[in-house]
């Protein structure tokens, strides 16, 4: 076999090579069930660590086309997302013929569910055109019914199992009944709310098939010492890994800034600090900013921006580009300064179905009385005085042209940005708008993230002391100045914003958790607080090297509470402030990444002796 294989450990290889017909491999993170799997495509320009995807599952896949001479198209590899998929195809084109891999039968849960029902369903009476929400059970039909569907398959890979709600183990089990089973999972990094019971308990997976790895490649010990003791503060008893291969590294930091817009510049200024004096061996991509909520992204899209790195969100999008974000902010802006451009943006947001020839009268008209101001043209058309609209499109013009007139009023006033923005969300009746849309809890979420930046936007006017602007113009002008594209560098050069969610099965040397105060980690009591503490875990266990976990002091709500899961973290484990830098770390750090680097990098580095 490759050199790849050779690199295996003991207990990986075990894995790899063996004959036991089911696998339930439960292991902690960092063991090298997966590695980097959506890192592969994350990073893919930068990190060229081909030689050193080590990972069992992989390899388990090659052992079976190599060594048990399984047809690759009868091997199927159930995943939960598309990166997911994509990676492991990537991944196995690496490690094998790239003819042979492609031949895996590589998908996601659904795809393959899919793909069963539209192949062998009509053999069993399933019409081609059956619900595709029912895909799941039709599938487990399929398998249990038609034999040819059955014989299409003779192993079966699972990734991140521990997530598999029950109808994704009765669809394991019928695909899996008497062939080859491989799970790789971890129960305490259950993060997504589906499980009931055990994969194995549900498989009815024969005794003698549970199976772990022991040791941790990834990250040094005061990270793991540090996790391993928020997770078994709750109800999960995990034990040390028998065996950490990396240094004591450099303690937990913990930050407690003054308000949110405070931590995003800390964070920014301690990557800055990091890449500037690593010599290298950490660049912007090393390092990762784990949000628990994805509408909170903005602090960090605008503290990068401002200092000209380049960033990429994960599961989330832009707050900044948000249709909710751009629709009120237009209005704010075009009360202020109203203009027939910044007209076009609010006059069908929402939808008034006011058409083009409208528009274009209203433009016209604009020209015709241009010793008007925007706003006063459409005033004089919502009364009635100029123009030929038909009454429905005057009264709509005229509810604009009223709420507009409002805002200016307000704003004179000095009434806070929040009553002014509270406003025009009730004028337009925004929220009933929204939740008309498809995948409205989302866009309640960034809702609810707008109202509560304007409630709280004196936040803002930190970073510019000098400003004598209002708080309304200060407020605009942080959207406007956020709302450009800026070169956003090379891909596979930027600094990762993701939620925890997304950062799942991935790893960066230099890993920010923030807000990790009471009412984001947790989220809210209605969750599991179990799961939400695994979902701490987890991030924190994305570290390989530098960990932060920041709390501060004062979020939108209000004086804030550090996450209870920090209670009682050793002083041991753990610094207050920033870590010290010095060769001894970067000594250190060298070594750490030493177990993945590549030749190539360490030698950029001149880490490798010529
Ligand atoms: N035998 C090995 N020798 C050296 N490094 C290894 C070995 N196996 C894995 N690694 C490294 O350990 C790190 C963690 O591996 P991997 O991502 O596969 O862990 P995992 O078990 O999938 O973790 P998680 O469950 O947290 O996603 C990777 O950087 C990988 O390259």
């Amino acid at each position: 076999m490759s050199q790849t294989y050779e690199d295996l450990s003991s207990s990986q290889k075990r894995l790899v090579e063996s004959d036991e017909q089911f696998q339930n491999i439960m292991a902690g993170p960092g063991s090298g069930k997966t590695q980097g799997l959506n890192f592969v495509k994350l990073h893919k320009q930068t990190f060229k660590f081909k030689y050193h995807f080590l990972q069992v599952l992989i390899d388990r896949i090659a052992f079976l086309i190599n060594h048990k001479n399984i047809e690759p198209e009868k091997i199927k590899v159930l995943s939960f997302t598309r990166e997911t998929v994509f990676s492991i195809k990537e991944r196995l084109k690496e490690r094998l013929e790239r003819r042979i891999a492609i031949d895996v039968d590589v998908g996601t849960f659904h795809a393959h569910a899919r793909q069963l029902v539209y192949q062998f369903g009509y053999s069993i009476g399933i019409p081609q055109t059956f619900k595709i929400a029912d895909k799941g059970t039709r599938a487990c039909d399929v398998l249990k019914e038609c034999e040819y569907a059955r014989d299409s398959i003779k192993a079966v890979l699972v990734d991140e199992s521990q997530d598999c709600t029950d109808l994704m183990k009765e669809f394991i089990h019928q695909m899996s009944d008497g062939k080859m089973l491989t799970m790789v999972g971890d129960k305490n990094q259950r993060i997504f709310g589906s499980l009931l019971s055990e994969p194995s308990e549900i498989l009815n997976l024969p005794e003698g098939s549970d199976c772990t790895l022991v040791e941790n490649y990834r990250s040094t010990k005061f990270i793991i010492k540090s996790a391993l003791h928020v997770i078994n503060q709750g109800r999960m008893r995990v034990s040390q890994p028998a065996e950490i291969r990396n240094p004591d590294g450099v303690r937990v930091t913990i930050a407690t800034p003054l308000n949110e817009s405070s931590q995003a510049k800390y964070v920014v200024n301690e990557i800055q600090r990091i890449c500037t004096n690593s010599g290298g061996l950490i660049a912007h991509q090393d390092c990762a900013i784990l949000i628990r909520k994805r509408s909170t992204s903005h602090f960090f899209e605008s503290a990068l921006k401002k200092r000209f790195i380049p960033f990429e969100i994960v599961g989330a999008d832009s707050f900044f580009k948000r249709m909710e974000i751009r629709d009120l902010t237009h209005y704010l802006k075009f009360s202020l300064n109203p203009t027939y451009l910044g007209f076009l943006n609010i006059v069908n947001s929402p939808e008034r179905e006011i058409g083009d020839c409208q528009i274009r009268q209203i433009y016209e008209l604009s020209r015709e009385y241009n010793e008007h101001s925007f706003l006063d043209i459409i005033t004089l058309i919502g009364n009635e005085v100029i123009g030929d609209f038909v009454p429905m499109a005057r009264l709509k013009i005229k509810h604009i042209a009223n709420i507009c007139r409002d805002v200016l009023v307000k704003f004179n006033n000095k009434e806070p940005v929040s009553v002014i923005l509270n406003f025009i969300i009730s004028a337009t009746e925004y929220e009933t708008y929204i939740s008309s849309l498809p995948d409205s809890i989302r866009r309640r979420e960034y809702l609810a993230e707008l109202r509560s930046l304007a409630a709280n936007s004196s936040v803002l006017a930190d970073e510019r002391n000098e400003d004598s602007s209002s708080e309304l113009e200060r407020f605009i002008k942080y959207f406007d100045e956020n709302n450009v594209d800026s070169n956003n560098g090379e891909k596979g050069k930027r600094v990762t914003i993701s939620t925890i969610h997304c950062a799942k099965g991935i790893e960066w040397p230099c890993v920010f958790i923030v807000s990790c105060n009471e009412g984001c980690i947790p989220l809210s009591i209605n969750r599991s607080l179990e799961e939400e503490r695994r979902l701490l875990y987890v991030a924190m266990t994305r570290s390989r090297f530098f960990l932060y976990i920041i709390a501060p002091l004062y979020r939108s709500m209000g004086l804030q509470q550090p996450s209870q899961f920090l209670t009682d973290l050793p002083a041991s484990l753990c610094t207050v402030g920033k870590p010290i830098l010095n060769d001894e770390l970067w000594k250190m750090l060298a070594d750490t990444l030493d177990n993945t680097m590549s030749t190539q990098r360490k030698r950029s580095h001149s880490l490798v002796d010529e």
